[in-house]
């Protein structure tokens, strides 16, 4: 494989500007810890933009597709074809991504990696096309070996082109019919759990529905069980937008670039760019507690505090797009605020 990449080093965040922005907090008009998780996330963006300042004007989004082989075992609520449609969406602006991304401000990229109605060549879709779907994994690997190599890639090429916008933020978003059902398999692979802990309603499957889906996720995990590395579990079981995703979060950990992680599958790629690197993690902030059942779950594998809990479970980056405002808000009360002495206010 030549996935060499993902074991060069990750960025060190700076521990010294934490300390200062902890110790800065500490003189805010505010009693110690009352702004509570805007705290830490400001002196975690301090400390990963290696700024005094944590600032977020320029968000990149990018928002992978990608269809599932296994969409043939009737995992999903919808239909394989939205997926494609979906992609057009996204580019003529009337997905919620769209909105959310021009509310805020942010660019949004959008990549086609593969989708079996394929919208073609159109303007604001990034056509990096591996295959019409992945192969169906409970009768075959997912992805070969040179598929799972081109969709990283693809994934840390948007990181790319984040670091050359200067952003101060990477967002990753995916749409694919029955993702779902992919990002399962790969978390109950990595975590050696079974797949009742990680299905869940998708798109919005009944109680039979999700009964059915467990069935095939141990079909799947059954026919995949020597898949014995990180790797070899994304490339069996994972998808093309689930590979770029993981791609990309090592790529933004290498270069010191701050990641901003969405949903359940989103968590799912952050999971396998963990166990590939474990130094990408403190690159990692998380956005919001999907209401997919297990996304809570790999929330506490990951220690991780998210942002919001609304009840989302949409994806495309959705429930990221919207803690922005909150980072940002986060960001300027920490460099906006007062301290005790400039306000002449008297303290503990
Ligand atoms: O991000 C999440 O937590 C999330 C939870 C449920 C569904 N989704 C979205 O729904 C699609 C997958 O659902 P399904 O039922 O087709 O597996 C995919 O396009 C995801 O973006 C996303
Ligand atoms: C309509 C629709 C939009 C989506 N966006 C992300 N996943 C999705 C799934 C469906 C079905």
């Amino acid at each position: 494989m030549s996935l060499d990449w993902l074991h060069a080093p990750c960025a060190q965040p700076d521990a010294v500007l934490a300390d200062a922005a902890r110790a800065h907090q500490l003189q805010l008009t505010k009693p110690p810890g009352s702004l509570g998780l805007l705290e830490a996330l400001a002196i975690q963006l301090a400390s990963l933009q290696h700024t005094s300042k944590p600032a977020l004007e320029r968000v990149w989004i990018s928002v992978f597709a990608g269809d599932h082989g296994v969409a043939d075992e009737g995992v999903s609520a919808f239909p394989q074809v939205v997926t494609g449609e979906m992609v057009r969406n996204f580019a003529s602006g009337g997905a919620a991504i769209s909105v959310l991304a021009r509310t805020l401000g942010a660019n949004l990229e959008v990549v086609n990696l593969g989708t079996v109605n394929d919208p073609g060549d159109i303007p604001g879709v990034r056509r990096a096309i591996i295959a019409p779907s992945t192969a169906n994994f409970c009768l075959a690997p997912a992805m070969t070996v040179e598929q799972l190599d081109a969709a990283m890639s693809i994934g840390a090429q948007s990181v790319q082109a984040a670091l050359a916008a200067k952003a101060q933020l990477f967002i990753g978003g995916e749409m694919g019919i029955a993702n779902t059902t992919a990002a399962a398999a790969v978390a109950s692979a990595l975590l050696d759990e079974p797949p009742s802990c990680l299905a869940g309603a998708g798109t919005g499957l009944d109680a039979a529905g999700i009964r059915h889906k467990v069935s095939v996720l141990e079909r799947a995990l059954e026919r995949h069980a020597d898949a014995s590395t990180a790797l070899e579990q994304l490339r069996c079981l994972g998808g093309f937008e689930i590979a770029a995703l993981t791609g990309a979060y090592v790529a933004a950990a290498q270069a010191g670039l701050p990641v901003l992680v969405d949903g359940f599958i989103t968590t799912t790629a952050a999971l396998a760019a963990v166990t590939i690197q474990p130094d990408v993690r403190p690159w990692l902030l998380f956005a919001h507690r999907s209401k997919e059942h297990g996304h809570a779950h790999l929330l506490n594998v990951l220690a991780a505090q998210p942002v919001l809990d609304l009840g989302l479970r949409l994806g495309e980056a959705s429930g990221a797009a919207t803690a922005v405002p909150l980072l940002r808000l986060a960001c300027a009360l920490h460099n906006g605020m007062a301290t005790f002495e400039q306000a002449g206010v008297s303290n503990a």
